[in-house]
């Protein structure tokens, strides 16, 4: 190997085999037909090469971008899997450094340490996050979306108006694409001592599935206390947007858009998964329903993907992570002002997730699945109750609204449909079920 370009060559070479394989690559649902380089940025041209890379994927007729940093230095190319070169990301932003197009800047006021490693985690996610000593993370964007990418602009807006639950943003990469300013990076304030809400409340289900005899609770890890101040949490944040950034009223148009948008989803995710068929109408149905929803509803810029896996419990109370919204929607989708009962949806749809994932390739069994119901009820109201007394002034109560609520929850499981099917197939039976519940179509 001699310089950067042939470095180049021999990663396009191998990316059609390699991309699939990524736990961050989104389209593991169709094979890779090309892949064409769309910018190159030398960081090192020599002993470690190191060259930052967005290239096109295309796949049948989709083109999408993708960020990676190679390097000659291992065996797979993926610098971000080697603490020196990773750490040589953070000196850059540390100085505001620019390198052959990129921008590297930390937020002002704020000084960032040189001479840390960095360490890629290794949680389920869509884009690459490095953690450097116990104070930092760099969220590396895999697939980019063209400007500014939401995270950093909500999380910077939350920051200005002091919000309390979010981690600090502390600084950026940005490169030009498509003649766009575009994140390709995110540093933030990193939590050592947070636990996921995942895995809080995937432990609390396994408690209650161990016991015999008990209910949710009466159990050691009842989760409601946690789910209630966490839907506190989301209401605050969801008041800081408002402050921050804004709110309207939704029109007739508004919602006749929000009504078809939910229904082109749904004839699109049916087309490649056909176990949707059934539950069809059903969905169309409670998507109509939506325009029967009382009163005014209020938009604002909203999380978009909110989920158990983008909450936070540290020792101060909950905090929200990424909100780039749901990474396969389109950006006009993710930036517009939106009903933020979406992101209760969200969180509820996910209260389901963590009560049935434990049943995934299980033999049925009549008294889990009862356990997986009880757990979920008992949560989402709790969550509900917290975001309603938080939500008082400010948002407004999410009960009384619902055919809104349902058809969002509906919507989301659809996503999910589509985002199983792509990513995780043996959870596919996840978001089935819920929708065959909540349609009324299905017991489980
Ligand atoms: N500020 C933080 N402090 C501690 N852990 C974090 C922080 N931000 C993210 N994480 C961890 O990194 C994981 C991935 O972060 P996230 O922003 O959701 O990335 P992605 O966009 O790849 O899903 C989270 O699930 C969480 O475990
Ligand atoms: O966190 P991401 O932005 O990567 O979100 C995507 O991946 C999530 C899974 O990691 C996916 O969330 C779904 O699975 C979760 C459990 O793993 C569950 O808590 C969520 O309720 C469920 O939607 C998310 O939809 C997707 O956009």
């Amino acid at each position: 190997m001699t310089g950067p370009h042939d470095l180049v060559d021999k990663v396009l070479a191998e990316l059609p085999a390699w991309l699939p394989a990524q736990r961050w690559f989104g389209g593991k649902d169709r094979p890779v037909s090309a892949v064409r380089p769309l910018r190159t940025g030398v960081l090192s041209a020599a002993d470690p090469l190191l060259v930052h890379l967005v290239v096109e994927v295309a796949q049948a007729d989709r083109r999408e971008p993708y960020q990676l940093l190679v390097t000659d230095r291992v065996d797979n190319y993926d610098a971000t899997t080697d603490p020196e070169l990773a750490g040589r990301l953070l000196d850059l932003i540390a100085e505001n450094a620019s390198v052959d197009g990129l921008v590297f800047e930390h937020e002002p006021d704020v000084r960032v340490q040189t001479g840390l490693r960095g360490r890629p985690i290794t949680s389920e996610q869509s884009n690459t996050s490095l953690v450097f000593g116990s104070q930092y993370i760099l969220k590396l964007f895999r697939k980019l979306t063209l400007g500014e990418n939401p995270d950093l602009v909500l999380q910077r807006a939350l920051h200005r108006v002091g919000c309390e639950h979010i981690a600090q943003p502390l600084g950026s990469i940005t490169g030009s694409l498509d003649g766009q300013t575009t994140t390709v990076g995110m540093l933030q304030q990193f939590l050592p001592d947070a636990v996921d809400g995942w895995a809080m409340a995937t432990t609390s289900v396994r408690d209650l599935m161990a016991e015999g005899d008990l209910h949710a609770d009466e159990v050691g890890g009842d989760f409601a206390g946690e789910a209630q101040r966490l839907g506190q949490a989301v209401a605050t944040v969801h008041a800081d947007l408002q402050r921050a950034l804004g709110s309207a009223y939704a029109d007739d148009e508004d919602i006749d858009r929000t009504v078809r948008a939910m229904v082109t989803r749904l004839d699109s995710v049916v087309e490649s998964v056909p176990e949707l068929a059934p539950y069809v109408p059903a969905l169309r149905e409670a998507f109509e329903q939506a325009r029967d929803t009382p009163g005014e509803i209020a938009v604002q810029h909203i999380h978009g993907d909110l989920h158990l896996g983008q909450v936070l419990r540290t020792v101060h109370g909950w905090l929200l992570i990424d909100f780039e919204g749901e990474p396969g929607a389109p950006i006009a989708e993710r930036t517009a002002l939106r009903s933020p009962l979406r992101d209760v949806a969200g969180m509820l749809r996910s209260f389901d997730y963590a009560a049935h994932q434990l049943l995934v390739g299980q033999p049925e069994d009549h008294q889990l699945a009862v356990r997986a119901l009880e757990w979920a009820r008992r949560n989402r109201a709790a969550f509900t109750e917290g975001y309603a007394e938080a939500a008082a002034s400010s948002v407004g109560d999410p009960r009384g609204r619902g055919h809104l609520l349902r058809a969002f929850e509906l919507d989301k499981a659809v996503y999910e449909v589509a985002y199983e099917y792509a990513n995780r197939p043996e959870w596919l039976t996840v978001p089935l079920s819920s929708i065959a519940r909540i349609t009324g179509e299905g017991t489980r």
